[in-house]
């Protein structure tokens, strides 16, 4: 590459980076022709080598123990926040001080209620980014389900019951049941089965009020969300099928398919496929499953289609589709 053409590249930094999503990003990002990784903040592997942690990198970077006030000292471009739910606003603020300009995309579910974050589910907020430089990046659960239920929104007879089961790498990396492979082994567990953050998110995303069941497998990477839709009027498959394919056939990261997925086919992809469409005997109930990788297109994934749009490149760039 030109000498011209690396300095043109954005700088991108990755706090919070030893986690699950942000081993995903940092493959993705070394791939990336326009960004450059310049850093990647982790407490626990401070100075350890990247290429010794993440499979597929082939770069000199090492990782740092950065706080906030560190972070904002870098000046990149680009800086992505994933961290554990609630710790995001001392790097906005330090970072907001320090370069007011810089693109700041959070993986946590901190600022997907400020309507000051431009929301990022592409395919369907792409049309409302006002060129805000603060993006909140959707939850796992809560782009399935919403991606699930828009070609609908208009003909719902009642709020839509969404029954999701995840990988446990959608717990984090600190230890809990939820991520104990022991706990999980032939095993399924429900929790926030009323109430869950990703209910309220796709809730006020969509507009309609939804209600949200999760519980948690014994497999790694990978989610599964089942929808029942009551309608207000009679509709048959094919008039389903038809809205979900007008929605969506234009979508590169969205595959609409007359079967029912299965998450095991979706798991380490970069795109979300959603089919089903049973549709009950007196044609006012229709069920839609879907299904995608919580690391990717649930996080990593979403999060890159979100950069590209915001540093002016193709969205679907350095995304395998
Ligand atoms: N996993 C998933 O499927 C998805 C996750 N998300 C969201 O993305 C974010 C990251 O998730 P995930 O990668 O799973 O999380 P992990 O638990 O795997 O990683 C969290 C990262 O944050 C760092 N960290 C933890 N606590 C602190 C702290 N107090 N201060 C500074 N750094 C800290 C950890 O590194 P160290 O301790 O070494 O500093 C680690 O790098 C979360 O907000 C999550 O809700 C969104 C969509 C999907
Ligand atoms: C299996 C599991 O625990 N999943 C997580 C969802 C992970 C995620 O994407 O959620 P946030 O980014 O909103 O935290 C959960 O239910 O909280």
């Amino acid at each position: 590459m030109s000498h011209d053409m690396t300095s043109a590249r954005k700088t991108l930094g990755i706090v919070g980076a030893r986690g699950h999503t942000g081993a995903e990003l940092i493959r993705l990002v070394a791939a990336h022709p326009a960004l450059e990784l310049v850093f990647v903040s982790s407490r626990e592997l401070d100075g350890q080598r990247v290429v010794d942690h993440v499979d597929g990198y082939a770069g000199e970077l090492r990782y740092a123990s950065l706080d906030a006030d560190a972070v904002a000292a870098q000046g990149v471009d680009v800086v992505v926040l994933a961290l554990p739910n609630g710790k995001a606003a001392p790097y906005v603020e330090a970072i907001d001080k320090a370069k007011p300009d810089t693109l700041i995309l959070d993986l946590s579910a901190d600022y997907r209620f400020d309507s000051t974050w431009y929301y990022g589910l592409p395919e369907l907020t792409r049309g409302k980014w006002r060129g805000e430089k603060k993006i909140s990046n959707p939850g796992c659960y809560a782009t399935a389900i919403q991606l699930s239920i828009a070609p609908l929104k208009d003909l719902l007879a009642a709020p839509p019951v969404c029954f999701g089961v995840s990988g446990y790498s959608g717990a984090g990396t600190t230890p809990s049941d939820k991520n104990d492979p022991e706990k999980l082994r032939d095993n399924l567990m429900p929790y926030s089965l009323t109430g869950h953050t990703h209910e309220k998110e796709a809730s006020r995303h969509l507009g309609v009020p939804v209600e949200f069941m999760p519980h948690v497998a014994p497999h790694f990477r990978g989610l599964t969300v089942t929808t029942n839709l009551y309608l207000a009027r009679k509709m048959s498959r094919e008039e389903v099928m038809q809205r979900f394919h007008h929605a969506y056939d234009a979508e590169p990261l969205v595959q609409v398919l007359d079967e029912a997925p299965w998450v095991s086919a979706v798991a380490g992809r970069h795109h979300v496929d959603i089919g089903g469409f049973a549709v009950s005997a007196d044609g006012k109930r229709v069920v839609v499953v879907a299904t995608l990788d919580n690391l990717l297109k649930g996080a990593a994934t979403q999060a890159l289609q979100n950069i590209n749009r915001a540093i002016g490149v193709d969205e679907f760039t350095a995304i395998p589709h």
